[in-house]
C-alpha cells in the first residue's frame, strides 16, 4: 500500500468541488472557514481508502486488536497532520496558492480538538499516531466532549476560564455513526438482574487516524450522550417546557464538558457517570464486534487487548465481567479470568490526590451491580493471594487497586516512575503479584513534534541523513557524525534561529510583545502545578533580575523567559502562581535598567498548537519538578528532540533523557527523589534553606513587601508563607542549586559552538523517545499484537 500522493491540480479540483457541492459556496463568497473545510474534505477523501483497506485487512487477519480506553485525547489540529501523513503538504500549499490563499493561514483557522488536560491526553493522541504508523490494528475509545479544555484568559494577570467551543463549527474529520448506539444504565437496583433507574444512549462518532505515508489508518471512536427521549412532548403539551427539555439536557450533560483537572481526581457524580458511560459503550462495542466474527466468548482475550489509560476507565473490569456473566452466561470465576486476560492498566502519577477513590454511597447508588461484582473480585483477589490489600476500604472504592487487580499487566511511564510505583503506591500489590508491574517509558510522535512543527530542522535532517528517520527515529543517531562539522552546526543553529524569528513574530501578533531573537529563549510550558515548580522558576527569575540591577554594566546574557500553562479552575495556589508570574512580568518588562537583558512573557491559553510554535524555538527547556513527582513528562522529550538543552532534576523521564543525550549535554540540579523524602523529615527545612540563601530571602521579602503588587502589598503573603511553613515541594531547598545552574547555562550559552554541539547531540540522541518505540514495547510486552504491515510497509 503506497503513499497516496496527489497532484496539486487534482487536489485543487477536489477543493473547488467540495466548496461548491459540500458547502454550497462559490469562490467569490468563500470564507477562510469555507476554504479550510473544503481542503479538509478533499484530503479526508484520500484517507477513506487506506482506512477501508486497513479495516478489511484487520478482519482478514482475524488477529488481535488493541483497544485504548482514555477519558482524554489531546489531539490539537488535524489538517496539517493528515496532509503530511498523506504526503500532500506541498500539493495543498500549491493548490491553495494558485487560488490566492496561504496554506499556513488556512491551517491556523482550525480549532484545536482540546479533549484533554495535559500529558496523559496528549500521550493518548501520540499513541494513536504511532499505532497507525506501525500498522497495528487498534481503536481509540473516548468521549466526544462538546466543550474541551477551557479557554484561558488573563484579567489583571488572573486566570479567567471561558467555555471552549470546538464544535461550534463543523468538525470536518469525524463521521457520525447514527447506527452505532448503546444503552448505558445508571442507578436503580439489582433484583437478580440489574434494573437501571436511568438510561442514556451512547452514539459513536468515528475519526480516521492515518499513519505515516498513509499506509494504515485506525479509528478513534468517540461517544456522545443522547437521551432515550429527545423531547418530552407530554410535558410540553402540559405547558411544562422545562420538563420537556430536561431529559435531553441531563443526558447531554454526560458528554458535555471535559473535567479540567490534571493529576487531581474530580470526585464528582457526573465524572463517575462520564467514566462509566464511555467505558460501558466501548466494551459493549468491543464484545459486539467480537461476537460478529463468530468466535467463542471464552477466547475473547486472544482477540482483544484493552489498555486502560490511568484509572479513569478502571470500571472496565467489573463492566466486562457484567457483560460476560450477566449477558453472555459465562461463569463468574471464568469471567474474571477472561476480563483480566484482556485488561492492562497504565499508572501516570504517584500524587495521592490523583488516585481515584469513589465514595461507597455514591458508587452504590450509581452502579449497584458493579459494586456487587467488585466485592466478588475483591474476595477472589484476597483468597487467591492472601493479600491484605482491599479494593473497598474507608467507605470508598479504590480505583487504582481495582485496576491493578483486574489487569494482567500494570505499567509505569518512565524507568524511575515504575520503580517508585513498585516501592510506594502499589508496594503491597507488587509483593502479591510479583512481575506484574513493568515499565514502558513514554514517547512522542516525531511526525507532529518534529516533522510537522519544525520545517527548518526537518529540511536539514532530510538533507543530511535522508527521510527514513520519520518512522525510525533511531536514525537520528547518524547526525552525530556531522556534529563536528562547522557547516552542519551553522545550519543547525540557523534552523533554530528561523524558529525563534517565527516565534518572535507570533508573540508580536498574539501578545503584542517585541522580543530579541538573539536572546536565550528559556521556556516552561505545562499545566500549572506546585510540583512542576513554576513558582521556583519565577523566584529565580526575580533573583536574576536583582543581579542585573545590582550590576547593570555586567556582561549579561539576554534572556527571554516564556511561561505557558493552565491551572485547574479550583486550584487556588496554582492560580496565585499565575497571578504572580504576570505581576512580575509587568514590573520586569517595564524596567529600563534590565529590559534589554531580561523579559518575561506569559501568552494565555497554552495548547497543542501553541506548543508547536514554542518548542522548535526553545534554547532552554525547564523540567524542574520536585524529584519523584513528575511520572515522566513528555514536553521534556519534545524540547530535546527539537535541539533545546534541558535544565532539570532527576525526575521522571529526565533521568533517561540525560542518560541518552549525555550528562555533559544536560544541566542537572536538585535533590534526588530519595533526598527529597529525607529532607522532608528534617525539622524546619524550609526556614533553614531560606536563612542560608540570601538570594531567595531577598526575593521573598520583595514579594512580601508588594514590590510586584503595587497597591495590594499583601497579595502574596499567602504564597510566601506557604514556602516558610509548608514547602512540600522543596522549592526552598533546590533554589540555590537551581540558581547556580542557571548561571552555568548563561555562561554555556555564550560559547555558541559548544552550545550548538550540545543542542545537535540532544536531537541526534533523542530517537529513543519516539512513541513508535513506546508502542512497540506495549505491543511486545503487554498486547502481543504484531503489525499487519509487512516490512516493505505495504
Ligand atoms: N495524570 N497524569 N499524569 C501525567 C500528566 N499530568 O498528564 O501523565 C503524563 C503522561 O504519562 C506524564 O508524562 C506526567 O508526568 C503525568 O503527570
Amino acid at each position: 500500500m503506497t503513499n497516496t500522493t496527489i497532484a496539486p491540480e487534482d487536489l485543487q479540483k477536489s477543493i473547488l468541488q467540495h466548496l461548491e457541492k459540500s458547502l454550497g459556496k462559490d469562490t467569490q463568497n468563500a470564507t477562510l472557514y469555507d476554504w479550510r473545510t473544503s481542503l479538509s474534505l478533499a484530503l479526508r477523501d484520500l484517507v477513506v481508502d487506506p482506512w477501508f483497506r486497513s479495516t478489511r485487512k484487520t478482519y482478514e487477519a482475524a488477529g488481535k486488536r488493541v483497544y485504548y480506553l482514555s477519558m482524554e485525547f489531546l489531539i490539537g489540529r488535524l489538517l496539517e497532520d493528515v496532509a503530511i501523513n498523506l504526503g500532500a503538504e506541498d500539493a495543498s500549499r500549491k493548490a491553495l496558492a494558485d487560488l490566492g490563499l496561504e496554506y499556513d493561514k488556512v491551517v491556523r483557522d482550525e480549532p484545536d480538538a482540546a479533549l484533554g488536560n495535559g500529558g496523559l491526553g496528549r500521550l493518548a493522541a501520540c499513541f494513536l499516531d504511532s499505532l497507525s504508523t506501525l500498522g497495528i490494528p487498534a481503536y481509540g475509545y473516548g468521549i466526544r466532549y462538546e466543550h474541551g479544555l477551557f479557554e484561558q484568559h488573563f484579567e489583571d494577570g488572573r486566570q479567567i476560564e471561558v467555555a471552549e467551543g470546538w464544535l461550534a463549527q463543523r468538525h470536518t474529520w469525524e463521521f457520525e455513526r447514527p447506527e452505532v448506539t448503546y444503552r448505558i444504565g445508571f442507578g436503580g437496583h439489582v433484583n437478580g438482574n440489574w434494573e437501571p433507574a436511568e438510561t442514556v444512549i451512547a452514539n459513536a462518532y468515528d475519526t480516521p487516524i492515518l499513519g505515516w505515508k498513509g499506509r494504515w489508518a485506525n479509528t478513534l471512536r468517540l461517544w456522545s450522550a443522547k437521551p432515550t427521549v429527545l423531547f418530552d412532548l407530554g410535558s410540553f403539551n402540559r405547558g411544562d417546557l422545562v420538563g420537556a427539555v430536561v431529559p435531553e439536557a441531563l443526558a447531554r450533560a454526560i458528554s458535555r464538558v471535559l473535567y479540567p483537572d490534571d493529576t487531581t481526581e474530580a470526585g464528582k457524580e457526573l465524572r463517575l457517570k462520564q467514566e462509566y458511560f464511555f467505558t460501558s459503550a466501548s466494551l459493549q462495542d468491543i464484545v459486539r464486534r467480537f461476537g460478529s466474527e463468530g468466535y467463542d466468548i471464552d477466547t475473547l482475550a486472544d482477540h482483544v487487548a484493552i489498555q486502560l489509560n490511568d484509572t479513569h476507565p478502571a470500571i472496565a473490569g467489573p463492566e466486562l465481567i457484567r457483560l460476560l456473566a450477566d449477558d453472555h452466561g459465562v461463569e463468574m470465576a471464568r469471567a474474571i479470568e477472561i476480563a483480566r486476560d484482556c485488561l492492562a492498566y497504565t499508572n501516570h502519577t504517584l500524587l495521592p490526590e490523583a488516585l481515584e477513590r469513589w465514595d461507597l454511597g455514591l458508587f452504590a447508588r450509581t452502579l449497584p451491580r458493579h459494586l456487587q461484582i467488585i466485592e466478588t473480585i475483591e474476595a477472589d483477589h484476597l483468597s487467591r493471594t492472601g493479600s491484605h490489600v482491599r479494593i473497598i476500604e474507608d467507605h470508598s472504592v479504590k480505583m487504582g487497586e481495582l485496576a491493578f487487580v483486574m489487569a494482567h499487566c500494570v505499567n509505569g511511564v518512565s524507568a524511575l516512575h515504575s520503580e517508585l510505583v513498585k516501592k510506594t503506591v502499589f508496594a503491597d500489590l507488587n509483593r502479591d503479584y510479583p512481575g506484574r508491574i513493568i515499565n514502558q517509558t513514554n514517547g512522542v510522535t516525531p511526525r507532529r513534534w518534529l516533522y510537522n512543527c519544525n520545517a527548518p530542522l526537518r529540511e536539514l535532517i532530510n538533507r543530511t541523513i535522508g527521510e527514513s528517520w520519520v518512522d525510525d527515529l533511531d536514525q537520528l543517531k547518524k547526525l552525530e557524525t556531522h556534529v563536528s562539522d562547522a557547516g552542519f552546526l551553522e545550519d543547525f543553529m540557523a534552523a533554530k534561529q528561523a524558529n525563534k524569528k517565527r516565534l518572535a513574530n507570533w508573540l508580536g501578533e498574539q501578545v503584542g510583545q517585541t522580543v530579541d531573537p538573539a536572546a536565550m529563549f528559556d521556556i516552561q510550558i505545562k499545566r500549572i502545578h506546585e510540583y512542576k515548580r513554576q513558582f521556583m522558576n519565577i523566584l529565580e527569575t526575580i533573583a536574576h533580575w536583582n543581579e542585573i540591577r545590582d550590576n547593570p554594566n555586567g556582561d549579561w546574557t539576554p534572556r527571554l523567559k516564556i511561561f505557558g500553562g493552565k491551572a485547574a479552575p479550583g486550584y487556588f495556589v496554582a492560580k496565585e502562581i499565575i497571578h504572580l508570574i504576570n505581576d512580575v512580568s509587568r514590573v520586569i518588562n517595564t524596567d529600563p535598567v534590565t529590559r534589554d537583558r531580561l523579559k518575561v512573557i506569559y501568552p494565555p491559553n497554552y495548547n497543542v498548537s501553541m506548543a508547536e510554535v514554542l518548542i522548535p524555538a526553545a534554547d532552554l527547556s525547564e523540567q524542574i519538578s520536585t524529584a519523584g513527582k513528575e511520572a515522566s513528562g513528555t514536553g521534556n522529550m519534545k524540547f530535546a528532540l527539537n535541539g533545546a538543552l534541558t535544565i532539570g532534576t532527576l525526575d521522571g523521564a529526565n533521568v533517561e533523557i540525560r542518560e541518552r543525550v549525555g550528562e555533559e549535554n544536560f544541566f542537572l540540579f536538585g535533590l534526588t527523589a530519595e533526598e527529597v523524602v529525607n529532607r522532608r523529615t528534617q525539622h524546619d527545612f524550609s526556614r533553614t534553606a531560606i536563612a542560608n540563601s540570601p538570594h531567595l530571602a531577598r526575593v521573598l521579602n520583595q514579594i512580601a513587601d508588594g514590590l510586584f503588587s503595587a497597591g495590594d502589598p499583601g497579595r502574596y503573603h499567602g504564597l510566601v508563607t506557604l514556602l516558610y511553613e509548608h514547602d512540600y515541594f522543596l522549592v526552598t531547598c533546590d533554589f540555590d542549586d537551581y540558581h547556580a545552574t542557571q548561571n552555568k547555562v548563561d555562561t554555556a550559552f555564550v560559547d555558541r559552538r559548544r552550545w550548538s554541539e550540545m543542542a545537535a547531540l540532544n536531537t541526534a540522541r533523542s530517537g529513543w523517545f519516539s512513541s513508535d518505540r513506546t508502542i512497540e514495547g506495549y505491543a511486545k510486552d503487554i498486547w502481543n499484537t504484531p503489525s499487519l504491515l509487512d516490512k516493505s510497509g505495504s
